[in-house]
């Protein structure tokens, strides 16, 4: 079973359908922009990195296939390139990656136009060629967090010392172009012969930790266990672990870190007894422009995801549901924030960022 999210050449994009994980592996073609919002929509690809490239990626599909007779002139295509782009963005609201990749491609897109040594045949290609970079610098700056993060935590152990780490979620090759950010420590980690053992959580409803990061783990043949989410603070007074490596789908100038619901309670249990937690994040998940995780918008999703499992209802008829898809971690919890330019503690991001 391949463990490749994203698959794209030439104008081909392909997704590994995560809804079927881990019990089948079957990848699906998107040919247009509206299959991309359709498959981020509904989980079909998930993880913010990896949604922000499939979604920039179906832009450069649906240009490979225009001819230069349906190329008229920049402004038409800066046009269409806008109302799609935008459209893309209404998608799913709490990762900062995709607006953010949106945003590049807007202002590439105007920087094109305005350029007159630029035809709107060289426009296409150099939109196109903006998106496809995206698959490879994801590689790149989730290999420079494996290496950081694994810096981080060794440091703070002893020699020889094997450590035991905890995530949540499913933050490895499958929701990103590949390696991951918090499961890419991990897998770092892991090549270096220094993890003694992993814990992931269920991470309910949707079950990204059960179905996602337990079949990478166990492919990678990385020891692991996994736990429900209810059971974090009973481990963490039962076990040594030495840290908790999570990612993040958008960290505010302060910090604060929005990720998949459950990562609060988690700092808080982290805090509680005294185990170093890293939010793991390639800088394209924060965002400069919010102070505080309380401008971050948190995406509620369909209560059937909590009260059906595998298409089959177990809650009682009747109940109200609240299907928060996120929450925000306050930057006081957060021992360090891992990106490919290194390890920073919250109160010091702002300094990597825009003035
Ligand atoms: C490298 S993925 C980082 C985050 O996007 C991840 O931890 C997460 O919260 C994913 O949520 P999801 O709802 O599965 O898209």
């Amino acid at each position: 079973m391949s463990l490749k999210s994203i698959k794209y050449e030439q104008g081909q994009l392909q997704i590994l359908d995560q809804l079927l994980l881990p019990a089948k592996s079957v990848y699906i073609d998107l040919k247009t922009v509206q299959d991309a919002w359709s498959a981020i929509n509904t989980m079909q690809v998930r993880g913010a990195p990896a949604i922000a490239i499939v979604g920039c990626l179906s832009v450069a599909v649906e240009l490979h296939k225009k001819d230069a007779s349906s190329l008229t002139n920049k402004n038409d295509l800066k046009t269409e390139l806008v109302s799609k782009l935008r459209y893309l963005a209404t998608s799913r609201p709490t990762a900062v990656n995709l607006t953010k990749e949106i945003d590049a491609l807007l202002s590439t897109v105007d920087r094109l136009v305005a350029d007159d040594s630029v035809d709107v045949t060289s426009m296409k290609l150099k939109i196109i060629e903006s998106a496809e970079r995206l698959l490879a610098k994801d590689v790149s700056d989730n290999m420079a967090i494996g290496q950081v993060g694994a810096n981080s935590l060794l440091t703070s152990v002893l020699d020889g010392v094997n450590v035991t780490v905890l995530t949540h979620c499913n933050t490895g090759s499958l929701a990103t172009s590949g390696y991951g950010t918090a499961l890419g420590v991990i897998r770092r980690l892991h090549e270096l012969d220094r993890i003694a053992h992993v814990y992931c959580t269920e991470t309910r409803p949707y079950m990204q930790g059960a179905r996602l990061t337990a079949y990478e783990l166990v492919y990678e043949g990385i020891p692991s266990t996994l736990i429900c989410d209810s059971m974090v603070a009973a481990l963490f007074k039962k076990t040594c672990v030495h840290a908790v490596f999570v990612g993040a789908d958008r960290v505010a100038r302060n910090g604060d870190t929005a990720n998949k619901i459950g990562t609060y309670q988690i700092a808080v249990l982290a805090k509680y007894h005294g185990i170093l937690f890293y939010v793991c994040a390639p800088l394209s998940s924060v965002d400069f422009s919010i102070e505080s995780g309380d401008h971050i918008t948190i995406e509620e999703r369909a209560e059937s995801e909590m009260t059906d499992v595998a298409g089959q209802r177990i809650a009682a008829e009747g109940i109200k549901c609240w299907n928060p898809a996120f929450d925000v971690t306050p930057a006081s919890l957060i021992t360090g924030i891992i990106t490919e330019k290194g390890c920073i503690t919250p109160n010091e991001l702002h300094k990597l960022g825009p003035v």
